[in-house]
């Protein structure tokens, strides 16, 4: 597949900050076009591919290099800084160990932490290894500089003071994860994904993948487009509460992280061993305390209020406790009464 059979618009970011660093009139109209492409193409599909985001690629190496590591680590050291022992979700999270659900759970294993140093949501880190925290640490202030500028180009776009957002995400309550998801076979994808439908939760989800592929988006018409990774770029996407905080036009569109395409071998037979597979997916959050509730200027005759207010822990400590509880990403909270964490939720 080449980069000319890729569905997701690609965004140049450089032309986005054009303006920060030259003034000339043709900078400027870049940066224009290209603002309004990233609006349209939030509206559209929800997803897109960001290049030049800023974010240093040494900086991704250090962290897929760790991620290597610590998932190579016997489960009895993992389990050391399991997210059961953290009421915040935060720490080694093992769908079917978590969930009990070893038959149906996502194939997957992750490591998640928050802003770093929070005493009422302290990390787990593991021992011994302060490079670990370091680079996570770094890699989780360049991602929130990239995605406030996104915020302010969005708020732009509807004539909202591009600076509406600052106040609602400065707390950094952002969910931060590296992910494993181990070699398996072709035949354990017969009825379970390495990650089952399901939208983000947040603001906005800035994804780095290794070369493994595997992830598809669903467009509007219900099918499921591939998004391969494509070397330099950062895929980014719309969470729940952005969407609602647009009344819906800016769309939450769910994904899933499914088999990935059949790589025949020299002799042209298709290997039944499926690699390990990397991600790092950093998640942006409003604030805790954040009140979300749709823009007046995205309510109209023609869209009207869809929801009323809600505060953004209470949303996002929802559905981590299903995910955390079913072993899946899913959509559907209809059937679970969970009970929140009193220390996250505000209201
Ligand atoms: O691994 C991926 O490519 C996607 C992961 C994802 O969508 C998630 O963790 O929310
Ligand atoms: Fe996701």
């Amino acid at each position: 597949m080449g980069v000319n059979d890729i569905a997701l618009p690609i965004i140049d970011f450089a032309k986005i900050i054009g303006p920060s660093i030259s003034h000339s009139l043709e900078v400027l109209e870049e940066s224009e076009k290209e603002q309004k492409r990233l609006f349209q193409a939030f509206v559209d599909i929800g997803f897109v591919y960001l290049a030049n985001h800023s974010i240093p690629s040494f900086a991704q190496d250090n962290l897929f290099s760790h991620a290597k590591q610590f998932f190579a680590l016997p489960d009895s050291e993992k389990a050391k800084v399991e997210t059961g022992a953290s009421k915040s979700f935060h720490g080694w999270f093992s769908p079917s160990r978590t969930s009990g659900d070893t038959q149906h759970s996502d194939l997957k294993e992750a490591f998640d932490v928050g802003k770093d140093n929070d005493a009422t949501r302290p990390n787990q880190w593991p021992e011994d290894w302060p490079e670990f925290r370091q680079d996570m640490n770094f890699f989780f202030e360049k991602c929130h500089e990239v995605h406030l500028v996104l915020l302010r180009t969005l708020a732009k776009q509807v004539d909202v003071d591009e600076n509406f957002f600052d106040p609602h995400v400065d707390a950094k309550d952002h969910f931060f994860r590296v992910i494993y998801y181990p070699e398996t076979s072709r035949a354990a994808f017969k009825d379970r994904m390495r990650a089952s439908e399901h939208t983000d939760y947040g603001t906005l989800t800035l994804l780095f993948n290794d070369d493994s592929g595997g992830l598809q988006v669903r467009r509007t018409d219900g099918t499921y487009i591939d998004a391969p990774p494509i070397p330099g770029c950062v895929i980014v996407n719309v969470g729940d509460l952005l969407s609602r905080w647009f009344n819906d036009k800016l769309i939450s569109t769910e994904h899933r992280v499914v088999e990935p395409e059949p790589n025949p071998g020299a002799n042209g037979n298709i290997p039944d061993v499926i690699p390990a597979r990397y991600a790092i997916a950093w998640f942006g959050h409003p604030n805790r305390e954040a009140l979300v509730e749709p823009l007046e200027v995205c309510c109209t005759s023609d869209n009207p209020k869809k929801y009323g207010p809600v505060f953004a822990g209470k949303h996002v400590v929802e559905r981590l406790a299903y995910l955390h509880k079913k072993g899946k990403n899913t959509t559907d909270t209809s059937s679970d009464n969970v009970a929140a964490d009193p220390l996250l939720v505000t209201s």
